[in-house]
Parts: structure tokens; C-alpha cells; sequence
């Protein structure tokens, strides 16, 4: 049997719908949305080479034009698919803009061959292009794995169209026809395969590192409020209570623990308890300085960490706390929500960061023994 261009392009289809059948099976629906677009693109692009193919049998006016618009629509949703892993948002002009005129334009000259195939590489020539700076570009978020990976397979897919449409401009003539054997054809399917192969692998790059990303997050951080989980906290108090230590600086800890929290959980529902501890810790975090580590150390008890910092520096944090729960939260709540606190600094000769911890605990306890709503020097 004689390969034509023809078997290739439906080896085009079946490659797509194939890797498209693999990463819903491996990565699943459900997954973020990067992925789903990246998948939904690879499936337009399958649309477009079964339309592409199909025109050869009837309708090809129709089918050409559905077919250009699908693919040029599968380069949008690559474009989505990049910008959501890269974090920017995106244009809906350009995403929804190019495949209607694209479409327009192929079907107004569709019976001049050389336009309409000028207008088809010259739009997803531009997306591709477009899109490779989008990845690679200096500045760009990301891991740069995934972004070269992608930024060097849709270049030169890019490059190759780019390269279709200055041929079909200066030899018209010369240019092959969509089903011949010509290298021209052969090169394009060659190099669209690989671009389609690596730039799957490459958004499964970016995938995984999300996921990471979002396993890190889950690990470190306290699901209900945001902030640190005690585990973390303490890493990274650590690390800071280390290098106090070794350099001679003030470092202060600062334990704070809501007032009556059992009475607003009996009162007003376990929900409205997740409430306040949410928009409490979300105060708490205003008022601290950026190397600040707040924490949840377990129920409605937060804890406070502040590297280079004296007591006078934790008062200021109490009071300022108390003022954002009386002018933002309560009202929000309905009801006063007050805190007591207790407050320690590395002392010299101190070898534990659990030391200053026990400390604070313990002067945050002469708090709640003292009538509560204040703070405690231990
Ligand atoms: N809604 C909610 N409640 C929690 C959570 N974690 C702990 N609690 C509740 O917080 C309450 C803490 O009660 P207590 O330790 O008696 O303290 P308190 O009522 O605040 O009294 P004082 O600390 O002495 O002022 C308990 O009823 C816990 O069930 C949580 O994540 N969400």
C-alpha cells in the first residue's frame, strides 16, 4: 500500500485522540483546569485533522473551514492551558477573536487556494509564535522545564508553519497540495507529531509540579485558617530560633488563644466556631510583619514567631490584633470575639525553642487566670 500525505494526516487523528484517551485515563477529568485545557485543545485539534481529512470526500468548502477553525480554536486552548499554569491572564479578544476571523476569512476565499492557505499558517502561525514567547520569555513564572519544554515544541511548530506560510507567498505555484506526498507535507506532519508529543509531556511537567506545589501547601499549612500547621511552624521557628542564637539577636513568641471558644461553638454552631478561627487568623496575619511566622498550635490556639524582635515589638502585634477583631470581626460575627496572650523573648543561654514556647504557654495561662482579654509577660 502507497503512504500519502492523507494516511498520515488521519495517523495525526488517531495519534491525538489516542494521547487524549491516555491522559484522560492517567490524569483523569477531575483535574485542574491547565490540564483539561491542554486536553480539550489536543481534542479540537483531532476535530480539525477528521474534518481536514473528511473534505477530501464531500463538502470540502465546509469541512476545510470547520476544519481550520477547530485547529485554530486548539491553539486557544493552548494558549489557556499555558497561561493557567503560568499563572497571567489572558486575553479573550485573542483567544476568541482569532478563530472567528480565521474562519471568516477561510471561507471567503476558499476557492483561491494560496489565500486560504496563507490565511490558516498565517493565524496559527501567530498563536504559536505568540504563545512560544509567552513561555519563554524572561520573568515568566513556572518551573523552566515545563515552560522550555513547551516554549521549544510549539517554536518549532511555529517556525514550520511560518515557514508554509512565506512559501505559499513566494511560490504559490510550488506549494503542495494538502494530500500529495511532498517533503513539505511530510516534514509538517513529522514535526507536528513531535510538537504535539512534547508539549503533552511538558504540560504534564507543569501538572506534576502543581500538584507538588499543592501537596507542599497542604503538608504546611493549617487546612481551616491558612496559616501554619504546628509542624511547619516549628521547622521554620527553628531555623529562625538558630540564628538568633548564633548571632546575638532578639527573637519573641507570642501564644494567643481565644476567650470562651467553647461558649461561641454552644452558642452559635461548630460552623460559625470555623468562622471565627478563620477570620481570626486572617487578622492576625494583617497585623504581623512579613518574616513574622504565624501558626495554628492546635484548636483556637495561634502561636506567633517574630525573628529580630523584642517584647515591645509582640505587644504592638497584640494590640493591633485587638483592635482589628473589634473593628472588622465582630461586627462580622455578631458577637465580640477577644483573645488572651502570653509573650516571651529568647533569653541568653537558652538552648530550646520549646523553652520560650513553655514560657509563653505559661504566661498565657496567668492570662486566662487573670480574667482573660490581655497579655502576659512569662
Ligand atoms: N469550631 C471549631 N472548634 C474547635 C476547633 N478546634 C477546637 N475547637 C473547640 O474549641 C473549644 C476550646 O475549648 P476550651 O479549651 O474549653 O477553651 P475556651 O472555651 O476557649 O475557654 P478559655 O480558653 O479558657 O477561654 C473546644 O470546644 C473545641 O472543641 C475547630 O477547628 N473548629
Amino acid at each position: 500500500m502507497k503512504l500519502d500525505a492523507l494516511t498520515l494526516f488521519a495517523s495525526m487523528f488517531i495519534n491525538l485522540t489516542l494521547i487524549v484517551g491516555a491522559l484522560l485515563l492517567g490524569v483523569g477529568r477531575k483535574t485542574r483546569s491547565g490540564m483539561r485545557l491542554w486536553t480539550a485543545a489536543l481534542v479540537l485539534q483531532a476535530v480539525a485533522w477528521a474534518a481536514l481529512v473528511a473534505a477530501y470526500k464531500g463538502w470540502p468548502r465546509e469541512m476545510a473551514t470547520l476544519g481550520s477553525a477547530a485547529m485554530v480554536t486548539g491553539f486557544s486552548f493552548m494558549y489557556l492551558a499555558a497561561k493557567s499554569y503560568l499563572r497571567q491572564p489572558v486575553s479573550l479578544p485573542w483567544v476568541v477573536g482569532v478563530p472567528v476571523v480565521t474562519a471568516v476569512l477561510h471561507w471567503l476565499v476558499f476557492e483561491n487556494f494560496a489565500a486560504r492557505i496563507l490565511v490558516v499558517n498565517v493565524a496559527i502561525g501567530l498563536q504559536m509564535l505568540w504563545l512560544t514567547w509567552l513561555l519563554l520569555r524572561p520573568g515568566s513564572t513556572g518551573s523552566w522545564r515545563w515552560r522550555w519544554l513547551a516554549g521549544l515544541a510549539l517554536g518549532a511548530s511555529g517556525a514550520m508553519v511560518a515557514c508554509r506560510a512565506v512559501l505559499v507567498i513566494v511560490a504559490p505555484e510550488s506549494y503542495p497540495r494538502f494530500e500529495s506526498p511532498h517533503w513539505v507535507n511530510i516534514v509538517g506532519l513529522i514535526v507536528s507529531n513531535a510538537s504535539v508529543m512534547a508539549g503533552t509531556l511538558a504540560f504534564l511537567l507543569a501538572y506534576r509540579d502543581e500538584a507538588e506545589q499543592e501537596l507542599k501547601r497542604l503538608a504546611t499549612t493549617d487546612g481551616l485558617t491558612g496559616v501554619l500547621n504546628r509542624r511547619h511552624w516549628m521547622e521554620q521557628g527553628l531555623a529562625h530560633f538558630n540564628l538568633a542564637r548564633r548571632h546575638g539577636r532578639g527573637l519573641v513568641v507570642l501564644m494567643l488563644d481565644i476567650d470562651f471558644f467553647k461558649r461561641i461553638n454552644d452558642t452559635y454552631g461548630h460552623q460559625t466556631g470555623d468562622r471565627a478561627l478563620t477570620l481570626f487568623a486572617a487578622a492576625l496575619r494583617q497585623v504581623v510583619r512579613q518574616p513574622d511566622l504565624v501558626g495554628r498550635y492546635g484548636g483556637e490556639e495561634f502561636c506567633v514567631l517574630l525573628p529580630m524582635s523584642d517584647l515591645a515589638a509582640a505587644e504592638a502585634v497584640d494590640q493591633r490584633l485587638r483592635a482589628a477583631l473589634a473593628h472588622d470581626v465582630s461586627p462580622v460575627l455578631g458577637f465580640d470575639v477577644t483573645f488572651s496572650a502570653g509573650v516571651a523573648a529568647l533569653r541568653e543561654g537558652e538552648v530550646g525553642l520549646e523553652d520560650i514556647i513553655a514560657r509563653a504557654d505559661q504566661a498565657l495561662y496567668a492570662a486566662k487566670q487573670g480574667g482573660r482579654n490581655r497579655i502576659v509577660r512569662g
